[in-house]
């Protein structure tokens, strides 16, 4: 009896029928500490989206390399972007979430939003079985990933599906799978940069950097390279920049492969040499600030670009709760509540 849902022909729609939306986002480690992005890293390096090498090598290679190593050296990482409120990747998406549920309530639109990760906590899981207990059986998922790929996008849709496989009743399910060229999100990116400008004073260029993923990945058909120049050519065009103003670069490499070019390290230590010496870096494949942005852009990069000469180095946020990413995120789903 403990599954029964209570649904008769009467009442069925009032015990039933709510929407939901849900936002899902990478996941963080629970604490900075190296236990715990063991764990975390354990659960995401193990994803066949994310690294694509035959499962007993790569575990071989994970199990006795990797995850003796790394964990310590991120976990050093993690403490220096940490805050009271915990990872901001977590913190942030919350906030996110909460905003978005502001939004609709205001709106006095009949909707409830919660988020989860694909990694760690809180779980796809018990995200989805608690939405399922409220009554929502139509539910919009929206993947936090500006640009699809199969490492982000598509992994989260492996997560959905793999805990739906044993339900009995699925709910409606709408799944956006990319936002890299909506309207409001171009504008709200471009705004953004534009207010920096004002503040800061047009740089000789913008850096658009992007997280990394194999080259190999575009060849056998991925399309997030496609996306992301996509998103590029968007941007700069609504802030009227020249080809010699901007340039789209790749961070976060990991392992000894190629991965898709030029490298945003690379270039910063390239372009001093080249006369730039004033650059602003965004990251628009970020919804949320985090590690790869707090500390690889606005630390490490800053370093690596200074030490080459550079004299005028600033991060653009990520669009984090502002209200334009909200209004975003709302438009998107909204057609499909
Ligand atoms: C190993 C391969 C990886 C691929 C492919 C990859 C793709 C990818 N990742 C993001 C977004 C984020 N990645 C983050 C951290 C992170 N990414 C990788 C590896 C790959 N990512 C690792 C090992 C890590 C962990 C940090 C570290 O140990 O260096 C994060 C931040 C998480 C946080 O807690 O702050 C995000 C966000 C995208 C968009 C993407 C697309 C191709
Ligand atoms: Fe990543
Ligand atoms: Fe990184």
């Amino acid at each position: 009896m403990a599954k029964y849902l209570g649904l008769t022909k009467e009442n069925g729609h009032q015990k039933r029928g709510k929407t939901g939306v849900l936002l899902v986002n990478l996941g963080t480690p629970d604490e900075p500490t190296t236990p715990s992005v063991r764990r975390y890293l354990a659960e995401f390096l193990a994803d066949p989206r994310v690294v694509e090498i035959p499962k007993l090598v790569w575990m071989l290679i994970l199990h006795g390399i990797i995850l003796r190593v790394r964990p310590a050296k991120s976990a050093a990482l993690y403490q220096q972007v940490w805050t009271e409120q915990g990872s901001p990747l977590m913190d942030i998406t919350r906030r996110q979430s909460q905003k978005l549920a502001e939004y609709f309530a205001k709106e006095g639109t009949q909707v409830s939003v919660d988020f989860c990760m694909r990694y760690g906590k809180p779980s796809v899981t018990s995200t989805l079985q608690r939405m399922h207990q409220e009554g929502i059986d139509k539910m919009v998922v929206l993947p936090l990933y500006p640009q699809y790929s199969a490492p982000t996008t598509a992994s989260a849709f492996d997560a959905i599906a793999k805990e739906l496989m044993s339900w009995r009743y699925l709910p409606a399910l709408h799944f956006i799978n990319t936002y890299h060229d909506h309207p409001d999100f171009i504008d709200a990116l471009a705004v953004s940069i534009a207010k920096d400008f004002e503040l800061n004073g047009q740089p000789q260029k913008l850096v658009l950097s992007y997280h990394g993923m194999p080259e190999r990945n575009l060849h056998l058909g991925d399309p997030y390279y496609c996306f992301c120049m996509q998103t590029t050519k968007l941007v700069v065009e609504k802030l009227g920049l020249t080809e010699e103003q901007y340039i789209t670069t790749f961070q976060s490499r990991f392992g000894k492969a190629k991965w898709l070019t030029p490298y945003t390290d690379a270039t910063m230590e390239a372009l001093p040499g080249q006369d730039v010496k004033d650059i602003a870096v965004v990251c628009p494949a970020f919804s949320a600030d985090c590690l790869e942005t707090l500390e690889e852009i606005a630390v490490e990069n800053r370093e690596i670009f200074e030490a080459a000469g550079g004299e005028k180095y600033r991060y653009i946020a990520a669009l984090n709760d502002d209200d334009a990413h909200i209004q975003m995120m709302a438009n998107i789903v909204k057609p499909h509540i």
